[in-house]
């Protein structure tokens, strides 16, 4: 019998009918064996190798598996009140009436397309459809191919028997040849003194004739021999390629398996009953859907594209109630199927992903910077997760607001967190962190952060509306200093990054906004003069050119809670499971439209589950959003995580209260070169760089050998060669620190003479 599952439940038919698995018990003796009733031992051996028992036999079988002592397993299609025993014959009987089965559905295709080849029957088929679908311009086009096609067949007939003839003559001519050289060549052969004789000659052409003609014989038998099993096989693949195997002669695991299997046919046959009429009665009258995109694996399921005939468009598909018809015609639960819109293509082409059964149950891998990495802003995207493709999913977070909704407990905290703790990688980030929930899931951020609100009191919000406002004034410096220091443009990673140039990119973080939109006015609501509305346009407006950034999340997502003007400055939306398309509307805006529905995302089950739309680089061309499964960071890791992001900053030389507008550092190169040459009396020049970058990577890591040397130039320190290489020597720094103390002090002394003449 067929593979068994242990873990499948035992099943009775739809009349009632059981099926016991005596696979496991087939040593043992006869006395062990229920009777077998007359009527069923006439049905023993049949192609199934099973017995239908019923009476009393039924009743020990069923006492044993209440005892634990035998096992059922699946089987539809027995007869009332009857109970089957199926062996383990039942396997080589069934593969072989298939593959029989098989074979004969392969030469029922063949012909089928033989008799296509002589009636051009994929033409008329194309005709057909042309008409169906009232295309004037296909089917003057296919007609015409007909035509032509029955026109050029007619010239090769009428041609066949001067190619036969010229065929014969030319065979003829050959023969004619062969036979005039071997006669030359005897007689040469003859007249040559101390040659072959006539007859010499000839037992040699006997000889090679007959040398061939056993090859030939070879040959012949190894071609007889291996015609058939190879028409056989043949037959079989053309079988296995056209033809339905019957529902007999396929078990029920084989049978759940096909099912699962993403084909054109089925995806059809799906269509068809989707209850949209128009497309209904295409397929009923035999039209043929288009595949622009054959059904193929993708990742943990199968993706295709299809268009739609006249009179349906995509568009149709993609309500969850439409969505969750064509997902059981597919054999799929609704969060398994994914159709979209692909905007570049025309509204009746169709973009379907399907996920193979489980998939969506597979949790995310482990975070790629959970135990190790750095992180730049400016260079780098935030691994996110995967896509039900197990596809890396990486969001650019520089110049972005976001936008994150979610129903509680689905892992909205947890996603956002991520964002933060990856943030939290780069040293010239600054993190402002307001936690209006408290309950402990940010606590980790208290020492990276400069501003961390935890709480939902009045209070709270009220220190968020402020931290807003923060933000709108840091923004405003910032384009004045940027005026002011002639920077055209976007603020470079160089000017970013370095050091008290008040211009690093800043994150505000709100996790649970509706506290803050949904407090008493002034702090909250949309009123004429409310802080935190007016502070979160403003930031959404203005702040990305500058490099302040606003994440929000909220599982209220309402116009009160978040209202219009806030939400919809979000560049990434997210929304992980939500309570209905409404609100999948407020964060994802237009995507729902798209076919977007974190709705049917599972609750509990696909909690980090996303539907992420906007600017998110990895979102497939010509789709409106991705579905992510979120790495996923546990509290307790995350303070590990920023654990190592505190060892970062410490690295850089960095702090985390250091004021925003702190004075440039003046940096000493004349003694951090004194310091790379770690008390050697000279080092190779490109051995001091990296030493110094290793030192101060902040400062050194652009450096190239050119611009080093003219810093040493600079500096006054000579560039020395020693056995070819370009060194520097500790005397020469030496030498050049003395020097610069000297000036510096005669400086200082005629700055003091110069002070005390004016006081004088
Ligand atoms: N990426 C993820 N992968 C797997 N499970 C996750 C993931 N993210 C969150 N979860 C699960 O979801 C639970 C809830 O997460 P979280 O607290 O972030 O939800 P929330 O939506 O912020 O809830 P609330 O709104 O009540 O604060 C977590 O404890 C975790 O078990």
């Amino acid at each position: 019998m067929n593979t068994l599952d242990n873990t499948q439940p035992e099943q009775h038919d739809e009349h009632g009918a059981r099926v016991y698995d005596l696979s496991a018990h087939r040593t043992t003796t006869a006395a062990d064996q229920p009777a077998v009733d007359g009527d069923a031992q006439q049905q023993q051996q049949h192609a199934h190798d099973s017995e239908i028992v019923t009476g009393p036999a039924a009743a020990e079988l069923e006492a044993r598996v209440q005892r634990g002592e035998l096992r059922t397993i699946p089987q539809t299609r027995i007869g009332r009140a009857r109970v089957v025993v199926v062996t383990q014959g039942g396997k080589a009987v069934r593969r072989t009436a298939r593959a029989g089965w098989t074979v004969a559905q392969g030469h029922g295709s063949w012909m089928r397309r033989a008799a296509d080849a002589v009636t051009f029957g994929h033409v008329r088929e194309q005709i057909r459809l042309a008409r169906m679908q009232g295309d004037s311009v296909a089917l003057a086009e296919w007609t015409e191919r007909l035509n032509m096609l029955k026109t050029g067949r007619a010239q090769r007939m009428r041609e066949l028997p001067a190619t036969i003839y010229a065929g014969l003559r030319a065979a003829a001519v050959v023969t004619i040849v062969a036979a005039g050289v071997m006669l030359m060549a005897g007689l040469a052969f003859q007249l040559t003194p101390g040659g072959w004789t006539w007859g010499d000659w000839w037992s040699f052409v006997g000889d090679v004739v007959g040398i061939a003609g056993v090859f030939a014989t070879i040959a012949l038998h190894t071609v007889l021999w291996g015609a058939a099993p190879a028409w056989l096989f043949a037959a079989w693949r053309e079988g296995r390629r056209a033809g339905i195997v019957p529902r007999w002669l396929v078990s029920e695991t084989e049978r759940a398996e096909m099912n699962s299997e993403i084909t054109p046919d089925l995806v059809t046959q799906a269509l068809m009953h989707v209850k949209l009429p128009a497309l209904t009665k295409f397929l009923k009258d035999g039209g043929q859907l288009e595949y622009l995109i054959q059904p193929r694996e993708q990742g943990g399921g199968t993706y295709l594209q299809v268009r739609l005939p006249f009179g349906v468009v995509a568009a149709e598909l993609l309500p969850s109630k439409k969505v969750e018809l064509l997902a059981g015609n597919l054999g799929r639960h609704k969060h398994e199927v994914w159709p979209q819109r692909d905007p570049a293509a025309d509204a009746r082409v169709l973009d379907l992903w399907v996920a193979d059964k489980g998939t969506m149950d597979k949790p995310a891998p482990a975070w790629p910077l959970l135990e190790t990495g750095e992180f730049d802003v400016f260079r780098e995207r935030i691994p996110f997760g995967v896509t039900m493709r197990q596809e890396q999913i990486e969001v650019g977070a520089l110049q972005k607001h976001w936008l994150i909704g979610a129903t509680s407990k689905q892992g909205k905290s947890t996603v956002m967190r991520l964002i933060a703790l990856c943030l939290a990688l780069d040293p010239t980030i600054e993190l402002k962190i307001a936690d209006l929930k408290g309950d402990g899931d940010w606590k980790m951020f208290t020492p990276r952060a400069t501003t961390f609100i935890e709480g939902s009191t009045e209070e709270d919000a009220e220190a968020t509306a402020a931290m807003l406002e923060w933000g709108v004034a840091e923004m405003e410096r910032r384009y004045q200093a940027k005026a002011d220091q002639n920077i055209v443009g976007p603020i470079t990673r160089e000017i970013s990054r370095r050091k008290g140039s008040g211009f690093h990119p800043v994150y505000l973080i709100v996790d649970e906004c509706q506290v803050l939109y949904g407090a008493e006015h002034p702090v909250g609501g949309t009123k004429d003069g409310a802080r935190a509305v007016k502070a979160a346009k403003r930031l959404h407006d203005q702040a990305r050119a500058v490099n302040i950034h606003l994440m929000q999340a909220t599982q209220r997502p309402d116009d009160r809670t978040l209202p219009v003007r806030v939400r919809e400055g979000a560049h990434v939306r997210g929304s992980l499971n939500v309570p209905n398309e409404a609100t999948a509307k407020m964060i994802l805006a237009d995507a729902v439209d798209r076919g977007a529905r974190p709705q049917d995302l599972r609750p509990g089950a696909d909690a980090g589950t996303i539907v992420m739309t906007g600017e998110v680089e990895d979102i497939p061309a010509g789709q409106a959003f991705v579905i992510v499964r979120s790495h996923y960071v546990s509290t307790k890791d995350a303070y590990a995580v920023i654990a190592r992001a505190m060892d970062i900053l410490k690295r850089h030389g960095r702090q985390v209260t250091a004021p925003v507008t702190e004075q440039p550092v003046q940096v000493d190169h004349l003694r951090n070169i004194e310091r790379a040459l770690r008390d050697e009396p000279r080092a190779r020049t490109a051995v001091v760089l990296a030493r110094l970058i290793e030192h101060d990577p902040d400062t050194y890591t652009a450096m190239t050998a050119q611009t080093f040397a003219a810093l040493l130039d600079e500096v006054g320190v000579p560039i020395r060669k020693s056995h070819g290489d370009s060194v520097i020597r500790a005397t020469d720094i030496t030498s050049a620190l003395t020097q610069r103390d000297s000036h510096d002090g005669d400086s200082e002394r005629a700055d003091t003479n110069a002070g005390s003449r004016d006081g004088a």
